[in-house]
């Protein structure tokens, strides 16, 4: 008998919606089992206050599913919980909720994790100087000991994936560079290959610039660092355009027949994924050695508690990951 996968949702920010989402789990047609990573107590009380009937069990990877239940793996708050109202003191809870995803993985009882979202400023805010934390991207890569991963966010029928991820804007130009673009890339190329099913991956490469440098007269980083980045990585086989105009090839004439779009910067990319598809886009780190997909929306703390979050980024998250494991 072939083991059944097991995901684990990774509960998030515990005043933000990612409590919320993973309560509408029961609800969902979901293709695997999934244990949510959380403080028990806190979900049922989360649960009583939206009205919905839903039992919590401790996780047992021996018990079969029920109907209506949510399996959590119990990992206690630190601290008082308000919905909607961050507690810097439930920082270290934050953080092991991504721990103890990890170590299941390590251990083999988990096939990967799905995230919902955590705030990052609050987590800083509580490790001061002891710890920066950017996201989960880097901290999963960091825990992991891998050099170098790729934020990629799927939805809408695009995928973007990232160049240089939680960088404060005017540290991008710095970060671009021959070695980071030819890991970036080559990531990239080999999980769209390996966990996307892709034969060959297109990639559409955005330059830096505004009208991708103008031919160096508004900026040299694609004609200095891209272009022959580009050049060299198609000798070695990866189906990379030249740097593009980043305002003109989110469209059909370029897009059409492409895998993936490689955007230099964070607000680049993922305001034209997430204007196609929020609500419904998937986040996923390539390059890991284990699948890791997340929601595209953050805590909104705005509205946690009110029924009003929309739990279906989390659903296509979890279908993402459970397709990557089929893949491989
Ligand atoms: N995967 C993750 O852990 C992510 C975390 N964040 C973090 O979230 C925090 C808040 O970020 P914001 O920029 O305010 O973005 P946000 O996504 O939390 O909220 C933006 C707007 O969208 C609405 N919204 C968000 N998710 C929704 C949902 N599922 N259903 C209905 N409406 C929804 C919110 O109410 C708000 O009006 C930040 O600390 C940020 O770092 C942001 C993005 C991803
Ligand atoms: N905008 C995407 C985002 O901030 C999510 O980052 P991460 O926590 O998944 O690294």
């Amino acid at each position: 008998m072939t083991k059944q996968p097991i995901l684990a949702i990774t509960s998030g920010e515990p005043a933000g919606i990612g409590v919320d989402i993973c309560l509408d789990l029961p609800d969902m047609d979901l293709p695997c089992r999934v244990v949510v990573l959380g403080d028990a107590h806190l979900l049922q009380k989360r649960a009583d206050c939206l009205r919905k009937s839903i039992k919590i069990r401790e996780f047992n990877p021996f018990r079969q599913p029920e109907k209506n239940t949510i399996d959590v793996q119990h990992i206690p708050l630190r601290d008082v919980c308000v919905a909607g109202q961050l507690n810097p003191q439930n920082s270290p809870y934050v953080i092991e909720l991504l721990d103890t995803a990890m170590n299941g993985i390590e251990n083999g009882v988990f096939s990967g994790m799905v995230t919902a979202p955590i705030h990052k400023g609050v987590i800083n805010q509580f490790y001061g100087e002891t710890m920066y934390f950017s996201g989960h991207t880097e901290y999963l890569a960091e825990k992991s000991h891998t050099p170098q991963v790729v934020m990629m966010l799927a939805g809408g029928g695009l995928r973007v994936a990232l160049l240089t991820t939680h960088l404060p804007l005017r540290d991008v130009a710095d970060h671009i560079t021959a070695d980071l673009l030819t890991s970036v890339a080559r990531i990239v190329d080999k999980d769209l290959r390996e966990k996307f099913d892709i034969a060959n991956p297109k990639i559409l490469l955005a330059g830096l610039n505004p009208h991708a440098g103008e031919n160096g007269y508004l900026g040299r980083e694609e004609l200095d660092i891209m272009l022959p980045t580009a050049q060299q990585l198609r000798i070695h086989g990866i189906n990379i355009t030249d740097p593009l105009p980043a305002d003109t090839l989110f469209q059909p004439f370029y897009l059409d027949g492409a895998d993936a779009v490689l955007a230099a910067y964070h607000d680049q990319g993922l305001p034209v994924l997430k204007y196609a598809s929020f609500g419904g886009g998937v986040n996923i780190t390539l390059g890991l050695p284990f699948i890791r997909t997340s929601v595209d929306h953050g805590t909104a703390l705005d509205l946690a508690s009110s029924g009003k979050a929309n739990s279906g980024s989390l659903k296509a998250a979890i279908h993402t990951a459970f397709e990557m494991i089929h893949s491989r």
